[in-house]
């Protein structure tokens, strides 16, 4: 056996390495040569679906839609593989030879040119060490611009079987976790470490739970891993859908060219404040309001909220049968709206049939009750006008006059009108009243004092109009019972008062009144038997079940060219902030999972009953106080809460259960990730000092690159932070390329509208709002400063990273919260080359430098 050539050789080095690149360039020509005559086999696909839309029947414009959809997801994987296609190579025993790149290329004879990273044979790549070579004696990672290969790494794991083989490479890995960011996260396919494929390639069904401390690639791990499930179970997940949930939007816009880059396209990327179709969060609560919003204990508000009188609900029902004026007082309808809400639970916008055959009924009571029906025949026909006019004075609705039976009370004896209303969902079968029941029923029914009152009294109600009512106090006073204090009411209803703002937490209590309110049965265009008889069909809407009525010979349109994305978007379409159905997903993937409340893990729950997840989380990064809360919330989310403790890896009962998906007990796969890729080895050390004080039993992740610059520490007094920051952020600029954060404590108080702000720069400002932090003050400390430059608070900065961060006030995010170390902690771990913390307690210089 000879010994490896290895480029490392001084005189060598650069003839060595310039031809193992040009040789490499020569394949990599190869393959890209076939990628375009691919492109040109995408593009004529394309042109034959369009062409066979000209056949003009129903069948072809479906064949056509399915094949234009196809062509153009192909075209454009084709498309990002244009830059840098192939980025790896094996060199296996035996002398085989395997290319890895971004999508798998073959001949037209159908020999493998390029794997695709995520097929089983590019496994290895990602998987082999020389303690585990797995049958690769050399690994090679290509790096490109474009087209053109510009340098090489390798990796000898098997020197015994080198047999030749050329070295090069000068830590090209360790030099790239050094590049500039550029505001936007990459791909990391070309050089995912083995414990991070495992969590990539790991089964797609059950849980995937993974945790590491900042910067271990969680995020992007989850990421390569959706992009990995959507390629080897392409029709189970790419059917039914992707979600990705990060923390906030900044966060979403932060990671979002991430799959694209790896060709998919498809899944659907929201933050937890986008999660309810039409509505946004502007804003994140303080903790204490967090604290409130986030528990559990909302479910039971929310649950009575839900069935408190509607505001503007008429206090009092009343009608007219035969002369006789009926009624129903206040207390008796708040009776009948608890039992209808008792009755409806789940489905309340759906009951409003029900709510009518209640009404009807205790009419009918009231009616029998004062004798009603025993009163003698009402006046003639020809005596109508007059009492309308009199019921008119007394702002009631007309006497009947659609059947001339009906006031002669003739047909008494006949259901003339058919059975009391049926509801949509959740109203059952009624009981049908029978004989003059039956009479009194049709007749009051179509009654506009009656339909104008079910309207006003059970209205149709939105999410977020339940959720603004209770900025009402004394509502929500209500609907807190004993489960709320009096200063978490006055602190709740203060934050509701304003319907302009809504928080991350209140998008969660949406979604929550929105499942308790039930969707309408979806307005859907419906043959009408005798549309215009009927009393519930109001300006061609029945009000009852939400469905449109039109003509009979009404017939659905061919759509054309809609690709089943667009599809699904349309199913999703909110009308008038009702959303019409709450989406499903395939698998969930969750990020800076840590940090969601328990209602936050009830969102998730109901998005993937069906689901598989990956959850990735570091609790020592955790803002959330209640952990043991959040985490039973998630089990019950995940539909674990039925299955009983489990060990990780374990795979019992799987697919074999009786029990639908949600409840069946899933497999639990558990990761750790190791090791720090974002920071450098002297920010590393910074962060692990917070950490030792926020979770001292917690194990800190290996950084692995040295830069040689440490951080900065200084202690400024208070008055001059904002001044110091601005002066830090103006030094940066000129050390470094990319990224700067600006990372300010939380806001302390709200700005109110109208308030004038004092100078954020001034002396005076410093024990008044202008050092509150406000959204205010962080445009007013970014006015004037570059793009690259970000001002953010401490919790809009989780997740992301940054070549530098400036840290404002470490003393003030550490008291603000109970976790307000473990939220420094995220703040001080962002940074990947620079990083400058001003304090304005001299203590904490110490703190971060010594320990
Ligand atoms: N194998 C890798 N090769 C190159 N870069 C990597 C690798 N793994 C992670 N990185 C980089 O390290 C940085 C941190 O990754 P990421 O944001 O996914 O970490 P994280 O664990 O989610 O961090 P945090 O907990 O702070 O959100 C990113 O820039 C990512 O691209």
């Amino acid at each position: 056996m000879s010994s490896p050539v290895t480029g490392r050789s001084a005189s060598a080095k650069t003839t060595v390495k310039d031809q193992e690149i040009a040789a490499e360039q020569r394949y990599v020509d190869q393959a890209y040569e076939r990628l375009d005559e691919m492109r040109a086999d995408a593009q004529a696909m394309l042109r034959e679906g369009y062409r066979q839309s000209l056949a003009g029947t129903k069948g072809s414009l479906v064949d056509r839609d399915a094949m234009v959809h196809q062509a153009a997801l192909r075209a454009q994987a084709l498309d990002i593989a244009d830059d840098g296609l192939v980025f790896g190579r094996l060199d296996l025993t035996g002398r085989e030879i395997r290319y890895v790149g971004r999508i798998g290329v073959r001949t037209s004879e159908h020999d493998s040119l390029v794997i695709d990273w995520r097929a089983p044979a590019a496994e290895d790549f990602y998987r082999a060490t020389p303690e585990d070579p797995r049958g690769v004696v050399r690994r090679r990672v290509l790096h490109s611009r474009g087209h053109t290969v510009v340098d090489l790494e390798d990796d000898l794991l098997d020197p015994e079987a080198a047999d030749g083989l050329t070295i090069v490479g000068d830590g090209a890995f360790l030099a790239s976790l050094a590049r500039t960011r550029e505001g936007a996260m990459r791909d990391i396919v070309a050089t995912i470490q083995r414990e991070q494929d495992e969590v990539i390639r790991a089964p797609a069904d059950g849980t995937v739970l993974v945790r590491g401390a900042p910067g271990t690639g969680k995020t992007a791990v989850a990421l390569h891993r959706v992009a990995y499930l959507l390629f080897r179970h392409r029709r189970r997940f790419g059917s039914r859908g992707v979600l990705i949930v990060g923390p906030n939007r900044r966060f979403t816009a932060y990671i979002e060219r991430v799959l694209p880059s790896l060709g998919e396209g498809s899944a659907s990327l929201r933050s937890l404040g986008d999660l309810v179709d039409g509505v946004t969060a502007t804003g994140h609560d303080s903790p204490a309001l967090a604290r409130l919003k986030g528990a559990e204990t909302m479910v039971r508000v929310l649950r009575r909220a839900v069935a408190d009188q509607a505001p503007g609900a008429p206090d009092e029902l009343r009608v007219v049968y035969r002369g006789v004026v009926v009624r129903l007082d206040r207390q008796r309808l708040d009776k009948l709206r608890n039992e209808v809400h008792r009755r409806s639970r789940g489905s309340v916008n759906a009951a409003r049939g029900r709510a009518a055959e209640v009404l009807l009924e205790a009419l009918w009571q009231q009616y029998t009750d004062i004798g009603g029906h025993e009163e003698p025949a009402p006046p003639g026909q020809e005596n109508l006008a007059l009492w309308n006019d009199l019921l008119a004075a007394d702002g009631l609705g007309d006497l009947d006059t659609a059947d001339g039976g009906a006031a002669d009370g003739g047909a008494a004896d006949g259901a003339t009108g058919g059975a009391a209303a049926q509801g949509g969902n959740g109203s059952g079968p009624a009981k049908k009243p029978e004989g003059k029941q039956a009479e009194f029923t049709a007749r009051v029914r179509e009654q506009r004092a009656f339909t104008d009152f079910l309207i006003a009294w059970w209205p149709i109600r939105r999410p977020l109009d339940v959720l603004t009512a209770l900025g009402d106090e004394d509502r929500l006073r209500r609907a807190a019972a004993r489960d709320l204090d009096r200063d978490a009411v006055a602190l709740l209803a203060a934050s509701w008062a304003d319907p302009g703002t809504l928080s991350y937490q209140d998008v969660a209590l949406l979604d929550e009144i929105d499942a308790l309110l039930g969707s309408l049965p979806r307005p859907a265009r419906r043959r009408a038997k005798a549309a215009d008889d009927d009393p519930y069909v109001v300006d061609g809407v029945n009000i009852l079940t939400g469905e449109e009525v039109a003509d009979d010979d009404w017939e659905p349109e061919m759509r054309e060219l809609t690709t089943s994305i667009e599809r699904l978007e349309q199913s999703r379409r909110v009308d008038d902030g009702v959303v019409d159905e709450r989406p499903e997903y395939a698998h969930i993937v969750v990020d800076e999972a840590q940090d969601l409340s328990p209602m936050q893990w009830r969102m998730l729950g109901r998005r993937g009953r069906q689901a598989s997840w990956t959850i990735v989380e570091d609790p020592a990064q955790s803002a959330w106080e209640d952990l043991a809360a959040a985490r039973t919330a998630m089990e019950s989310a995940l539909g674990a809460d039925q299955a009983g403790g489990r060990s990780s890896r374990s795979r019992r009962g799987r697919g074999r259960s009786r029990k639908p998906p949600s409840t069946a007990r899933r497999a639990r796969y558990e990761y750790e990730l190791t090791t720090n890729y974002r920071n450098s080895t002297e920010i590393a050390a910074v962060a692990t000092r917070v950490l030792a004080l926020a979770l001292p039993e917690a194990r800190p992740a290996r950084a692995v690159r040295t830069s040689g610059i440490d951080p900065i520490v200084r202690a400024v007094p208070e008055r001059e932070l904002a001044t110091a920051a601005r002066a830090a952020v103006e030094e940066l600029l000129d050390q470094v390329e990319g990224t700067i954060g600006l990372i300010v404590p939380l806001p302390t108080a709200p700005a109110r509208p109208g308030n004038a702000q004092p100078d954020l720069f001034s002396a005076q400002s410093v024990n008044g709002a202008g050092a509150a932090w406000s959204a205010a003050d962080r445009e007013r400390l970014a006015a004037g400063l570059p793009e690259r430059v970000q001002v953010l608070d401490v919790l809009e900065a989780k997740g992301l990273e940054f070549d530098a961060a400036v840290i404002v006030a470490p003393e003030t995010v550490a008291a603000q919260s109970p976790r307000g170390l473990r939220v420094l902690y995220v703040a001080v771990s962002r940074a990947t080359q620079r990083l400058t913390v001003l304090t304005g307690d001299p203590k904490w210089t110490s703190i971060l430098t010594t320990g």
